[in-house]
Order: C-alpha cells, then sequence, then structure tokens
C-alpha cells in the first residue's frame, strides 16, 4: 500500500478582497430633444440604470425639454410615466434647463441634446462654461460656423466636455477612431466613402425595381432620414459629417469649402417639408436616369464622400462594383480614414450607420465615457 504523502505545498497566501467599488458617482442628465433618436436613449437610459448604480455610476434625469415643453424633476427610470408628466408640462426655457441640472453647483450634469436644433448649439459654450458636459448626436456644432466651434473648444479647457461621436457613423467608432491617430502623432492624408446611412440603404436598395420615392417613404418611416429628408438627400448631411471628420483631424473646414451635388430636383428644395413629403414622386424620373447611366457602364450608385488635399466633395458616383464603397449593405457607412500610418492600406470603419437604436447607443457611450472620465469605475 502506497502511504499518502503528506501536501508541503506552501498554504496558499490569501489574495485581497476585490475592491468593492463603494463610492457613487451621480450624473444629472438633461435630454433636450426627445424625438426618434431622444426616445431609444431614454429606453436604453431606463434599461442600464440599475445595473449602473450597483457599479457605482447614478445616472438620474433632472430635465426633458423640446420646442413645446419642459418638465424639470428627478427621475431613475420609467420613461412612460415620464413622458406622460412630459406632455402636460410647461413652457420650454434652455436658460432654466441648466442651472436645474446641476442643482446649484451640487452636481455633475450632462446635457444630452438630440434635437438637431442649430439653436440649441448656440447655448454649447455657455453650459460648458457652467460646469456642465454635453453630449450631442447632432452635427451643428462640429459643422457649423468655425467661430461657434471655436468657442465650444475653448469653453471645454475649464473641464466640461464636449463629445458628438454619434454625429458621424451613428453608433459606429469613427470620431474616437481618428482622434486616437491624431492624439498619438498620426496626421490624416484623405478620408473617403459613404458617410450617410440613408442614402447608402437608398441606393443599396435602389435597382429599378421600385420607384425611388418608395424607397424614399420607407427610410423615413425607418427613422434613417434627418427630420427634413431634404438634408440628407441634399448632401448637406454627408457634408456636415466630412466637415466634422476635417476638424476632429485639425483642418479648420467649413460647410461652404465643400462642392456639394444636391439630388433634390430644384421644384422641392423651397418648398414645406409636407408639400415636400408628398411631392417624392418628383425624384423617380431624375433617379431612373442615373442608375441606367450606371448600369451601362457596369456600374453602382453611391453617395460618396472625399477630403484630402485637394479639397472637399460630396456626389452621387457611378463606382466600380469591386469598390470598398459598393460593398456596404442596409445603412453601411464605409469610411477608409487613409493616415501616415494607414498610407498603403486606409484603416476602415463599417457598419450600420443610420437609426434610432444604434445612435441612442453611441449617444450613450458617450454619457458612459464621461462618467468615466469624472472619476466612475466601468
Ligand atoms: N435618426 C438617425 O439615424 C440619426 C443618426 C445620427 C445622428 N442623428 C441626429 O440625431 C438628431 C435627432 O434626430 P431624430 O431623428 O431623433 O430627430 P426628431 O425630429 O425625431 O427629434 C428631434 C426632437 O428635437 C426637438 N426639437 C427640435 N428643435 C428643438 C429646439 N429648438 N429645442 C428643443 N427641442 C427641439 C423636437 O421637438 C423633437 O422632439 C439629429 O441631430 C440627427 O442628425 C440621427
Ligand atoms: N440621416 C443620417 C442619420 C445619421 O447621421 C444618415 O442617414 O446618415
Amino acid at each position: 500500500m502506497s502511504a499518502v504523502l503528506p501536501d508541503r505545498r506552501p498554504a496558499p497566501v490569501p489574495l485581497p478582497a476585490a475592491r468593492m467599488c463603494t463610492a457613487t458617482t451621480t450624473i444629472a442628465l438633461g435630454l433636450v430633444g426627445p424625438g426618434k433618436v431622444g426616445r431609444a436613449w431614454l429606453a436604453q437610459w431606463a434599461q442600464a440604470a440599475p445595473r449602473l448604480r450597483e457599479q457605482g455610476i447614478d445616472l438620474v434625469l433632472r430635465g426633458l425639454i423640446d420646442r413645446r415643453r419642459m418638465w424639470l424633476g428627478a427621475s431613475r427610470g420609467e420613461p412612460d410615466a415620464l413622458m406622460r408628466d412630459f406632455e402636460s408640462s410647461p413652457v420650454p426655457d434652455l436658460h432654466r434647463f441648466g442651472p436645474h441640472l446641476v442643482d446649484e453647483g451640487r452636481l455633475h450634469a450632462v446635457v444630452v441634446d438630440c434635437s438637431g436644433s442649430d439653436a440649441v448649439a448656440d447655448h454649447y459654450a455657455r453650459w460648458l462654461g457652467q460646469g456642465m458636459h454635453v453630449v450631442t448626436p447632432g452635427k451643428h456644432a462640429g459643422s457649423g460656423p468655425i467661430k461657434r466651434w471655436r468657442a465650444i473648444r475653448d469653453a471645454t479647457r475649464d473641464g466640461g466636455r464636449f463629445r458628438h461621436e454619434a454625429s458621424v457613423g451613428a453608433g459606429l467608432p469613427v470620431i474616437q477612431t481618428l482622434r486616437s491617430q491624431i492624439d498619438t502623432g498620426d496626421a490624416l492624408l484623405d478620408v473617403e466613402g459613404v458617410l450617410s446611412g440613408t442614402l447608402a440603404w437608398l441606393f443599396n436598395r435602389y435597382d429599378g425595381s421600385v420607384p425611388f420615392s418608395a424607397l424614399l417613404r420607407e427610410a423615413h418611416d425607418l427613422g434613417y432620414t434627418e427630420p427634413d429628408p431634404r438634408d440628407d438627400l441634399s448632401g448637406l448631411d454627408v457634408a456636415r459629417k466630412l466637415v466634422i471628420l476635417a476638424r476632429e483631424a485639425g483642418h479648420p473646414l467649413s460647410l461652404a469649402d465643400v462642392s456639394i451635388e444636391s439630388l433634390v430636383p430644384e421644384s422641392l428644395r423651397d418648398i414645406p417639408l409636407d408639400a415636400f413629403l408628398a411631392r417624392l414622386d418628383e425624384f423617380d424620373v431624375p433617379m431612373a436616369a442615373r442608375l441606367f447611366a450606371a448600369r451601362a457602364e457596369r456600374r453602382v450608385l453611391r453617395y460618396t464622400a472625399r477630403f484630402d488635399g485637394d479639397g472637399a466633395r460630396v456626389a452621387l458616383s457611378r463606382v466600380q462594383a469591386d469598390a470598398a464603397a459598393a460593398h456596404g449593405r442596409l445603412t453601411d457607412n464605409v469610411i477608409q480614414l487613409r493616415t501616415r500610418r494607414y498610407a498603403d492600406n486606409p484603416l476602415v470603419v463599417q457598419g450600420p450607420g443610420a437609426g434610432p437604436e444604434v445612435t441612442a447607443a453611441g449617444v450613450f457611450g458617450d454619457v458612459l465615457a464621461i462618467a468615466h472620465h469624472l472619476g466612475a469605475r466601468l
């Protein structure tokens, strides 16, 4: 019988107990514009808030505002009840909104602006100067007047954070990918690709079997388009994204510097939105002609954007069927960043580039990045 050898291994050294997260970081949130993206974000916040609270981040909604109403209070969930209260709330006032969020400087606060309004972007520098942080999927700040953009950047020097990741590529990590190259000493040589989820979806689907106007209506109903689809179809939304990327890479580009091809017929450019939506069939003949011309060259139509040393342009292009821009599916954005480090083989970010859910997730990611910056452990 073999004797059992005594266990001479050293007794295990007790590991220190896992560091418990005892401190809670409370952050007040104020939502401007509970529209398609704003409501999707509210739903995501309500779902994630209990788990985040356990992890030490207490996200309290303290304000909701749109063009007609304003609710000020404190909520940790239940967006349906919140929206009911909001329906019967009084007149909006963005000047009262900010101070309520910070509670006389006692709270960290993030304004989540999903309004898509240029007028709201005018408030950012002031909010940042008052110690608030601003997150937006909107493009007005990043592509609007350069003077306002600089004022917003300058206002962040006192600690307020401005993040607009979802303004380009919705939930895709486009700005952070570019910034991480630039911040580590790389330089942007050029950027090109498909920057519109709506236009990607339209031209990925448009094969002549269904009128262009029918697809356009569907894209609008799916929440891909801008509140006014002419912002997409005029190329303006794409141009805005190109300006945002150029500025993030350190180039003071303005919208006026971008050569833009509009797809909107002249007769539909200056009419009210309702009238425009009732006359979408005016796109059908000109778009069918573009499609047949592309087919005759064995190419496909894609609305593309490019910024390089020669300038910036956005246009409907006939691209080779094997080009990167032709390979997206559904609302895919395909963004090629050629930098000094990625000169021969560009860095490509690709994936769904529109829709309330993915956009709201991009917005939420920015809120959590700020929470992390404020000391919350994620
Ligand atoms: N839908 C997408 O896929 C997507 C993707 C990326 C970025 N975005 C951006 O998200 C933003 C919102 O898009 P959406 O589709 O939710 O629009 P939406 O029209 O559905 O919602 C906008 C909301 O903002 C409110 N609003 C408008 N002007 C306001 C003002 N001056 N003050 C207060 N509230 C105001 C409206 O009442 C509405 O509630 C836009 O900037 C858009 O460019 C959208
Ligand atoms: N309307 C925009 C939303 C995302 O910014 C698009 O289609 O790309």
